[in-house]
């Protein structure tokens, strides 16, 4: 039969590829310009996610089309312009930018293949494509690390929607593990607590420490989702790490949308309610943010280090994330091959011989039998 030789070209699969493993990054996506015409369908596809929004459709898609997509993209494109870098969106910029330090950082450590890809949830690169082009380069196992330490319904919940998404429409999908959460990682609380503490050593102590992560309904709360308790834990754990006291550091969540109650208690009337209690230096971590975005750059740094300082107090000294820092890029390398455990490419006596079959061994032998 002619054709055969077409299998693996027709379905783009290399031939050459020795089986690996494959650690899938996904954060959230962003914007391709800070403009309303490239924030509109970024925001289209995030706030048309179930996960995110938990309305019946019915009620929600005609007031998102007809009233937020409308109102929404221009205030947005405006607050991202305020942010943006030379290189793009700091979202993208330094999501990119982890990944390619946590691939040198397998490839140092580790004999056998094993690639780091990025998607994002929403936008580009997708979960789909990003999964297609591993199973191109012979990922045969996958574990998918999203970039929130925090589970959360509507942001890891959305990911594993993606991800089991993109499943369905594979003939031989790889084998899959998922880190659902690493909200008491301790290297990443080190990690954390060693960047306040940095930060101290150059600026001088503040008043208060405060802890802003992003708010969800506190309706999504009381239906299970563990948001909030793992946001707790995650500061407990950092406050006992810098040896604070509990007065010392002060929780809130930022960055709600619409009228309907959310977490509590909200940031921006916490940073106002301490400048008004006295509080004159305000240090801010984000600790539920992997990396800088939006909501960490503009509104935190910018946004509310104003109402603070309206409200009486001096400055709001922002503490980046964890970002490409060295410390961050081990922690999630060693929780990542810690989930990989028992998987042959991350054993140290690694075998290429050994290797089981890739799609491109499995399109090769199905073109050699139709050929004999
Ligand atoms: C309206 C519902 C929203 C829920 C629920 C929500 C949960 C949630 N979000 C993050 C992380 C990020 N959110 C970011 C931006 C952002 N978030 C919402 C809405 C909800 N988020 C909107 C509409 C936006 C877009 C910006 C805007 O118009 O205000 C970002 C930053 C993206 C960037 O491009 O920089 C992150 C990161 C988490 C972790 C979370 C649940 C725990
Ligand atoms: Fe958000
Ligand atoms: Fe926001």
């Amino acid at each position: 039969m002619q054709a055969s030789t077409n299998y693996t070209g027709l379905a783009g699969y290399r031939h050459d590829s020795l089986p690996a493993a494959g650690v899938l990054l996904v954060n959230l996506g962003t914007p391709e310009a800070p403009t309303a015409k490239a924030v509109r369908p970024y925001l289209a596809e995030f706030l048309g996610d179930p996960r995110v929004i938990e309305y019946p459709r019915w009620l929600w898609m005609p007031i998102l089309h007809g009233v937020i997509l409308r109102v929404r993209p221009p205030r947005s494109a405006e607050a991202y312009a305020k942010i943006w870098t030379e290189q793009g969106s700091p979202l993208r910029v330094f999501s990119e930018s982890l990944a390619t330090g946590m691939q040198a950082e397998l490839g140092r450590r580790h004999r056998g293949p094993i690639r780091v890809a990025l998607a994002m949830r929403y936008g580009q690169p997708s979960v789909a494509d990003t999964i297609a082009q591993l199973q191109r380069e012979g990922v045969r196992r996958l574990l998918v690390l999203p970039l929130y330490p925090q589970y959360s319904a509507t942001s890891t919940g959305s990911v594993l929607d993606a991800v089991a998404d993109t499943l369905k429409t594979l003939r031989w999908p790889p084998e899959l593990r998922i880190v659902n959460d690493y909200h008491a990682e301790a290297a990443v609380i080190d990690a954390l607590a060693a960047s306040v503490r940095a930060h101290w050593d150059a600026h001088g102590r503040g008043d208060k420490l405060l802890l802003s992560f992003h708010g969800i309904p506190e309706r999504y709360f009381h239906a299970g989702d563990p948001y909030f308790c793992q946001c707790q834990a995650t500061a407990r754990l950092l406050r006992e790490r810098l040896g604070m006291g509990e007065d010392e550091l002060v929780v809130s969540f930022q960055s709600r949308v619409g009228r309907e109650r959310w977490l509590h208690p909200y940031t921006d009337e916490t940073v106002r309610q301490l400048a008004t209690d006295g509080v004159r230096k305000l240090d801010v971590l984000c600790p539920g943010f992997a990396v800088d975005c939006l909501e960490t750059l503009e509104e935190m740094a910018m946004q509310n280090r104003d109402f603070f300082v309206e409200a009486g107090g001096e400055t709001l000294r922002y503490i980046p994330a964890l970002n490409d820092q060295p410390a961050h890029i081990r922690a999630l390398t060693d929780l990542a091959l810690r989930h990989m455990q028992g998987w042959p490419e991350v054993a140290d006596d690694y075998d290429p011989a050994r290797a089981t079959a890739t799609l491109a061994d499995a399109h090769r032998r199905a073109s050699a039998l139709r050929e004999s």
